[in-house]
């Protein structure tokens, strides 16, 4: 039967949450989930104990719960996850459906301020019970705002192991689709306030060699603003040397970063779970093919890393010659690293130390009976000479010395999770035992590997460039222009985007932004940018830090491949027809600016106020209380910051100060944000989901639905509309959705 059977007693499996496997009704045939070459190579690897190898199968086989995780930045984080702690969970208490009690939603025991959460409910009640079906509205809304982050338990791990700060430049080599890449920028921004967004001194460089998901990075970015973000579309494994001035060849004038994530592409035999095609395919020679880009990829980074930096090297994969002998091969090639002891941190973590021994093969036949190397290529000498294996993919005999124990391994039976590696390494002159002097060579490796194994350490790239480390002063060498990247969609093709310029600190329209909001003497007017050669304001300014602007300036903008810079700020208001300040300020740009808002500029409302703008579209300023319409009516048309107090009226409550972008046109304002982000609003404050458009009742309708007679709402929208204030549509423009992204958001929950 498609179900699963109870568990009982599984090591530390369902800890805290338990699983109502009477509901599993989405899991595939468990007498599916077989691959002899999986079982036979793992077991030779001898990578759990025997006595939990059934628990181990029996979780892989097992979909994954759901976990999210509160967007940490921001104090807007402890706030909702009060909210959920308080309002939902309670409410989700007692539940039951089709006579089966469901469980509610659990903090990971782990995960800093229980700010991360599981729960286990098939996607069939979900839809149908109407307690949960809320809870999911909630959090597919909060996910669409960046306020929760849908995101893999393990997967939260290596950012919280690489210890962002605000001051530091961090770089996330293979950062899509960017859950990630969010955690990092959250800590880059540990200083935003819960209206204002902080400009880190540091910086984060996301890149990706696939050019189409560094899209999906820069929807992620619009999800957490920053003036210290930037994407590029580059081959990790080959990553150029990004210079910080345009003038001077100074060997010092090199970008290093304090902390590098290496999220490495890898077999990912570790989300067998929710990836269950991978039980068919699955062979040994998945992991032997990655092996050399993932330690490319390592070994570039550690020439990046400043000293005293940190790198956190990771895979979801479970397979040690994609884990242990990297790292291996990664600290042979480079002493001045080491391996950091992290057993203490996350107590609350069930994890297995990193392997010392394992026993790579190449054998893709292997049936129920583990076939060494060495069997293999006895047996087939032909295919023997077409794999690629390499003394790299054997441990190395210092694995001691190496401490790779200090690795981090986690296996789904071990808190019901997906199978996950985690690896810490930092950068420190001081420590270089000896021992590590002595590199592996084809010489060192045993008699019987070297004769069936291509003599070839995985090669150092050329060196075309040279990189120092501005701190110590040493020589960190080389970078190259070669290719070897293994696939990538970044080396070879043109680059297509928009140059940044930076605009005057007294061009017309970005005076007219500062003065139309007051902003202060203190605003960076200077690092505005816009995106073309002309550098006209055609629609979009956005802000970027002092880091950034320095990169652009220096490096040739397509060489460093970068696809987005800064945040988005102020956009052109289309169609603000007889409007003098033709440009608005985002949603997403107004927490970076409000800290330079001259609070006097800002409008005081309140909760019935903002009742009125939530629900309605294009309110004439006439239908608004009339102690506020000489307020409405005073105001000039274009853009302003509303502000509304924390405030409690019939049931809806407002917990911390909200501030919204608002547009006026003639007789009407309206909130400057978009549905998804309306809806999240309404949700979280009314209770209620906003209802819907007129156009949206004339998408739904067919043939088109005609708005009801007397619905002001509906009519005057429909009169904004005619008169050509676009509102609404030039924001869902501004969203910048494709299909893919659009797939992704729909997806996560
Ligand atoms: C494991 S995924 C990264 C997941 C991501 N860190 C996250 O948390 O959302 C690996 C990524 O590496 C990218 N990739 C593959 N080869 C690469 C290379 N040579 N350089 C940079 N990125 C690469 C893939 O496009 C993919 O997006």
């Amino acid at each position: 039967m498609g179900r699963g059977r109870k568990r009982g007693g599984r090591g530390g499996g369902g800890r805290g949450n338990p699983k109502p496997d009477e509901y599993r009704t989405d899991l595939i045939e468990k007498s599916d989930m077989k691959n002899e070459r999986f079982f036979a190579y793992y077991k030779a690897q001898k990578i759990i104990p025997d006595e939990e190898w059934e628990d181990f199968l029996d979780a892989f086989r097992t979909p994954l719960p759901t976990t999210f995780r509160v967007a940490g930045s921001r104090q807007i984080a402890k706030s909702l996850n009060e909210t959920i702690k308080n309002v939902h969970v309670p409410l989700l208490s007692n539940v039951t459906f089709e006579d089966q009690k469901l469980p509610p939603p659990v903090q990971l025991p782990w995960y800093p301020d229980g700010l991360a959460w599981q729960f286990n409910i098939p996607k069939k009640v979900l839809r149908k019970s109407p307690e949960f079906k809320k809870f999911h509205s909630f959090l597919v809304f909060e996910t669409e705002v960046g306020n929760i982050s849908r995101q893999e338990a393990v997967s939260m791990l290596p950012p919280l192991l690489l210890e962002v700060e605000p001051h530091h430049t961090v770089m996330d080599m293979c950062a899509a689709p960017g859950s990630k890449t969010a955690q990092l920028l959250e800590a880059l921004h540990a200083q935003d306030t819960l209206t204002s967004t902080s400009i880190p001194s540091g910086l984060l460089v996301a890149n990706d060699s696939d050019y189409k998901r560094t899209h999906l990075l820069i929807h992620q970015s619009a999800r957490l603003p920053s003036p210290a973000f930037m994407v590029t579309n580059l081959d990790a494994s080959n990553y150029p040397s990004i210079k910080l001035s345009a003038s001077s060849t100074s060997r010092k004038e090199q970008l290093l970063f304090d902390r590098i994530l290496c999220d490495v592409p890898c077999s990912g035999d570790g989300t067998l779970r929710k990836n269950i095609g991978i039980w068919k395919h699955w062979q040994p020679n998945d992991g032997n093919g990655l092996h050399g880009l993932q330690l490319r990829i390592l070994q570039r980074a550690m020439k990046m890393l400043k000293s005293n930096g940190r790198i956190v090297y990771s895979t979801c994969s479970i397979n040690p010659v994609e884990n242990e002998a990297v790292i291996a091969a990664a600290l042979e090639s480079n002493p001045e690293y080491h391996l950091v002891d992290v057993s203490s941190n996350l107590p609350e973590l069930n994890r297995r130390p990193g392997m010392i021994s394992w026993r790579p093969t190449a054998d893709k036949f292997i049936s129920s009976t583990y076939q060494t190397y060495e069997a293999f290529v006895a047996a087939d000498p032909q295919a023997a000479t077409s794999t690629k294996l390499t003394p790299g993919h054997w441990p190395p005999p210092n694995a001691h010395e190496l401490k790779l124990e200090r690795c981090m391994r986690i296996y789904p039976h071990l808190q019901d999770s997906g199978g996950f590696f985690v690896a810490v390494l930092e950068r420190k002159l001081t420590e270089v035992p000896q021992i590590r002097e002595k590199k592996r060579t084809i010489e060192n490796v045993e008699t019987s590997e070297l004769e069936t194994k291509k003599p070839r350490l995985e090669s150092e790239p050329e060196t075309s460039d040279t990189l120092v480390d501005p701190v110590s002063g040493v020589d960190v060498k080389s970078v190259t222009q070669e290719g070897g990247g293994g696939g990538t969609s970044s080396g070879n093709g043109s680059f297509k985007e928009m140059p940044y310029t930076f605009l005057s600190p007294r061009d017309p329209a970005l005076l007219s932004c500062i003065s139309r909001l007051r902003l202060t003497s203190e605003f960076p007017s200077s690092n505005v940018l816009v995106r073309n050669p002309e550098g006209d304001v055609v629609r979009s300014m956005y802000l970027t830090n002092d880091l950034i602007k320095q990169i652009i300036l220096a490096n040739d903008f397509t060489k460093i491949r970068l696809t987005a810079a800064g945040t988005k700020v102020f956009t052109k208001q289309e169609g603000g027809k007889g409007v003098e300040a033709q440009y608005r300020i985002l949603g997403e740009g107004l927490p970076v600016v409000l800290p330079y808002t001259d609070s006097t500029s800002i409008v005081n409302g309140n909760m019935s106020i903002l009742k009125h703008l939530v629900m309605s579209y294009y309110p004439l300023c006439t239908s608004f209380e009339e102690s506020f319409r000489p307020v409405l009516n005073n105001l000039d048309l274009g853009c302003h910051i509303f502000r509304f107090p924390p405030e409690e009226l019939d049931g809806a409550s407002l917990a911390h100060d909200l501030l919204v972008p608002i547009w006026k046109s003639g007789v009407s304002i309206s909130l400057m944000v978009d549905k998804k982000a309306k809806n999240a609003l309404s949700l979280r404050v009314f209770g209620i989901e906003v209802p819907p458009s007129i156009r949206d009742k004339k998408a739904n309708a067919d043939g088109g639905e005609v708005a009801p007679a007397g619905d002001l709402v509906d009519l005057n929208e429909k009169k904004e509309l005619e008169a050509g204030a676009e509102g609404e549509a030039v924001i869902l423009e501004d969203m910048e959705f494709n299909s893919e992204i659009e797939q992704v958001v729909v997806q996560a929950l």
